[in-house]
């Protein structure tokens, strides 16, 4: 698959001083879904305001299907739709004026029958002729994307899309960001919301103070750095661990009732059928056992946690 964005060795160091970007090389696939996880103040924003020609970078290049952020801003901005974190738009507008209005900042020519579909699509149409201060919060969500798509972008940035928004909305949200996929449109989205990743994402990219960790199919990562668990729930709770086992990984929980074995999900060798033998070979009976895989959440809290340097090597 070809790139669409292509970002190369890019830094941003603010006037404060501080160092928001440090190096970021990543490129952006024709048709994928990226989402960008990171911590709080970790650069995603500054890392899409610099594509999006808000920030200036302090080093390094970007194109936008094919054409430089910063030399041909005009023509690289056309392909791109932003959906940002807050509402800026007027309050006194109505929805129908305010998409039409944004269409027009591109150059486009007027096309009444797209911006219908997109209202229609996002659930607005009835609420084209209302004045967006009389909107719901997720109503005003659903504008500030309606305006990004009026110029039919090829790529859209999607920041925090579902911060602070019902599970309804949330869902309707993600089922309208697989369908702009499905159309051929380029999306990538940060988010705070690992489930959010999870289920929507192709490749996931991982910012940690101004710096890309790593960038990995989801699949992938999930398999790579997944951890799988098996816990047995004992006949008799153990005080501690006998020595016997003091190789193995293994945790009690549960006031000693619960044993818990983390293998790597990606060897043969689980060490499952030791485990089980030595068990037996010391007498301690069990009643259940099941197996489990380490979500997203947990990678994801694992890597920054390990500054990520561990895991990119
Ligand atoms: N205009 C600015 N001047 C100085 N520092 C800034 C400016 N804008 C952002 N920063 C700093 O750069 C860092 C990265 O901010 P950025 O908004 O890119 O992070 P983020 O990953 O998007 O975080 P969040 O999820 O909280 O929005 C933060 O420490 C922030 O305080």
């Amino acid at each position: 698959m070809s790139s669409i964005i292509s970002i190369q060795n890019l830094s941003k160091t603010y006037r404060s001083g501080f160092q928001a970007l440090k190096s970021v090389d990543l490129e952006i696939r024709k048709g994928e879904i990226l989402a960008l996880l990171g911590p709080n103040g970790a650069g995603k924003t500054t890392l899409i305001s610099i594509v999006c020609g808000i920030v200036n970078p302090s080093e390094g290049t970007v194109t936008a299907d094919g054409h430089d952020i910063v030399r041909d801003y005009r023509a690289a901005r056309a392909k791109i739709g932003l959906v940002p974190q807050e509402l800026s738009t007027d309050a006194f507008e109505t929805v129908w004026a305010t998409v039409k209005f944004s269409r027009g900042l591109f150059g486009k020519a007027p096309d009444p029958a797209y911006l219908e579909k997109v209202l229609r699509d996002l659930s607005l149409w009835d609420k084209k002729d209302s004045k967006i201060m009389t909107l719901s919060g997720g109503m005003k969500r659903r504008v500030l994307i309606a305006k990004a798509l009026s110029h039919e972008p090829a790529i859209l940035f999607l920041d925090e899309p579902t911060a602070g928004v019902d599970v309804e909305l949330r869902r309707d949200m993600w089922e309208m960001v697989r369908k702009l996929r499905e159309s051929g449109v380029t999306i990538i989205l940060t988010t705070h919301y690992i489930e959010e990743a999870e289920e929507m994402a192709d490749r996931i990219g991982v910012i940690d103070k101004g710096e890309l960790v790593l960038v990995e199919d989801k699949h992938v990562l999930m398999r790579k750095l997944g951890k799988k668990q098996l816990t047995l729930a004992l006949q008799e709770p153990l005080e501690r661990i006998p020595g016997e086992l003091s190789t193995l990984a293994l945790e009690l929980a549960d006031e000693g009732r619960t044993l818990v074995y983390t293998f790597d999900s990606q060897t043969d060798q689980t060490g499952i059928a030791a485990l089980l033998r030595r068990l037996g070979e010391l007498g301690i009976d069990f009643k259940d056992l099941h197996s489990s895989e380490s979500s997203l959440e947990e990678i994801f809290v694992g890597l920054v946690h390990a500054g990520g340097r561990e895991a990119r090597a």
